[in-house]
């Protein structure tokens, strides 16, 4: 079941398109690594997608009524903005939004499995702001993983992570993906994008320059033209392993 189709989306920040006539399907089942270096567009053709952002071209979400479009994608932008002095369980049910105004029995155990799947549980009471910048990022993370929907888009959320809480999400993510979930998610760990993502859609200048299996994806040559990286990509016995190596000039 396709859950985004992108078709010639186009995103312009001033004249200039940063993304330009990209078409992408993402089913259920899919974890999908968005990669690419600073300014490609991954934020955009996200947002785009979401119908944040003004577009040419087609998204299947943004053309949805934005009631409809809550309960088909949760989205996790990369700005850690937690405005509100509320507890981090109150924080993770305004998840529950979309799901209606009356909380049901179903909200309550979708709020309490967000907490345990982020590893907040025993900070449920204490107050969201008084977080420190990585819990905060999980508290946000477990808000979107809430919302329970066929759909999770998420820009860059492992971003002042831990690395145990870094793998966490993303093995987390991999597991809601075999459930049936899709999923798009910005990453600049080529590391964890090529051990986790069962396909990568490298950006370059606002255009797909690649996608397919991590390991057709992440090329030498490819690293070297968008990157400007020297990398080496080793098949361990634990799965692959990346290692940026070099900057070339
Ligand atoms: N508000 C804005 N006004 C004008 N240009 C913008 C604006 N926001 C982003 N851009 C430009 O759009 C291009 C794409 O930015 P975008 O944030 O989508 O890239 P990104 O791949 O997500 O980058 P990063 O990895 O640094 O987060 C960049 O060249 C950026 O400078």
């Amino acid at each position: 079941m396709t859950l985004l189709s992108l078709r010639s989306l186009t995103v312009r920040r001033g004249p200039c398109p940063v993304v330009d006539g990209v078409s992408l399907d993402i089913a259920a089942g899919e974890l999908v690594g968005l990669i690419g270096p600073n300014g490609a567009g991954k934020t955009s053709l996200m947002r785009g997608a979401l119908g944040l952002l003004p577009h040419e071209g087609a998204s299947s979400l943004a053309a949805l009524p934005a009631r409809d479009r809550a309960r088909s994608a949760a989205w996790l932008p990369q700005a850690r903005e937690i405005a509100w002095p509320v507890t981090v369980e109150t924080l993770v049910r305004l998840g529950r939004l979309p799901h209606g105004r009356r909380e049901t029995p179903e909200d309550r155990a979708a709020v309490m499995r967000a907490l345990d799947q982020m590893g907040l549980t025993a900070f449920a009471t204490r107050k969201a702001t008084a977080l420190s910048g990585g819990e905060q990022a999980r508290a946000l993370i477990a808000r979107a993983l809430a919302q329970d929907t066929p759909l999770l888009i998420a820009d860059e959320p492992t971003a002042g992570l831990d690395p145990a809480a870094q793998i966490a999400t993303l093995k987390l993510f991999a597991a809601l993906a075999r459930q049936g979930h899709g999923i798009l998610v910005s990453l600049h760990d080529l590391g964890l994008a090529a051990r986790y993502c069962t396909r990568l859609v490298l950006l370059g200048a606002g255009r797909i320059v690649a996608d397919g299996p991590p390991s057709q994806v992440l090329t030498e040559d490819r690293l070297a033209q968008v990157f400007h990286l020297r990398a080496r990509m080793i098949d361990s016995p634990d799965g692959p392993v990346f290692q940026p190596l070099d900057v070339l000039s």
